[in-house]
């Protein structure tokens, strides 16, 4: 693939120039970032004393020198999938090997219907009690581009309207569905909403994604797996 140069001149990335993993080290990679996880979590909620504050600090600072020992410039932002399509292995959004990430699990449904499951911990909460609406706003905007990728035109976030109906409760099994509405040209329209236990709608989202004119990596899109 020749080099991905967006509007501005700058590269946007090779995907011949990641670095792709295998199942067993992003399985490995998976643990660590799901320990991680669990770590920033115990962050935001302990009530140790404050020099088990300052040691484990240390000690955290120790570790995150012992991975940088060896690293590269970009995330393994791809791996093979079984499709033979490309996996965001580091997605904030869907990524396992991503400690930010829920992640959120995606199923390609029948019916072009972008189906994910995901949890919330504290550590997104917005309003005391409940999940940040940024947080729901990212989730969405990356079901939407999934469900343009794999049911319209692959494209970036033009526009993205969000309808807050109710709180959305962490700490619970949230559901996210996304699919296409309609096409034209180069832009996909879609539409999205997050479901909490029982059924109730809490966010709706509609979007615009723009095929842009400069190349996109190929692959990138409707064939994430994680
Ligand atoms: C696949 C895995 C899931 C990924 C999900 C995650 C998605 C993301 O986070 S993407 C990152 C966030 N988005 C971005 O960074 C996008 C930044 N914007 C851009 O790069 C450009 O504005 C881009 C590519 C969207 C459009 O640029 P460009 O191709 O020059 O558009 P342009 O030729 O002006 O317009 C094309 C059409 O779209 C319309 N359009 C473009 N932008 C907008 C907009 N913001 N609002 C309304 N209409 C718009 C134009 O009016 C035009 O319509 P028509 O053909 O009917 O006249």
């Amino acid at each position: 693939m020749t080099e991905v140069e967006a509007a501005g001149g700058r590269t946007i990335g090779r995907l011949e120039d990641r670095r792709w993993i295998g199942e067993e080290r992003a399985a490995q990679l998976a643990e660590l970032a799901a320990r991680v996880r669990e770590l920033t979590e115990a962050v935001v909620l302990t009530e140790v004393d404050s020099a088990e504050i300052a040691a484990v600090a240390e000690q955290v600072a120790a570790l995150t020198a012992r991975l940088n020992a060896a690293r590269d410039q970009y995330p393994p932002m791809a791996a093979e999938g079984t499709n033979g399509m490309v996996r965001q292995l580091a997605s904030p959004v869907t990524g396992r090997i991503n400690p930010i990430a829920p992640p959120v699990t995606v199923t390609v449904c029948e019916g072009g219907v972008v189906r994910g499951e995901f949890t919330l911990n504290t550590v997104y909460e917005g309003p005391p009690g409940f999940v940040h609406g940024g947080v729901t706003a990212l989730v969405l905007d990356q079901m939407l581009g999934l469900a343009a990728a794999s049911g319209g035109v692959p494209g970036l976030t033009a526009t993205l309207d969000m309808c807050y109906r109710r709180p959305t409760p962490y700490g619970v099994p949230l559901t996210v569905e996304a699919r296409v509405t309609r096409t034209e040209g180069r832009k996909t329209f879609a539409e999205a909403h997050v479901l909490a236990p029982g059924g109730k709608v809490t966010v709706e989202a509609t979007a615009m994604f723009v095929r842009p004119l400069f190349q996109l990596p190929q692959g990138t899109g409707a064939s994430e797996r994680n």
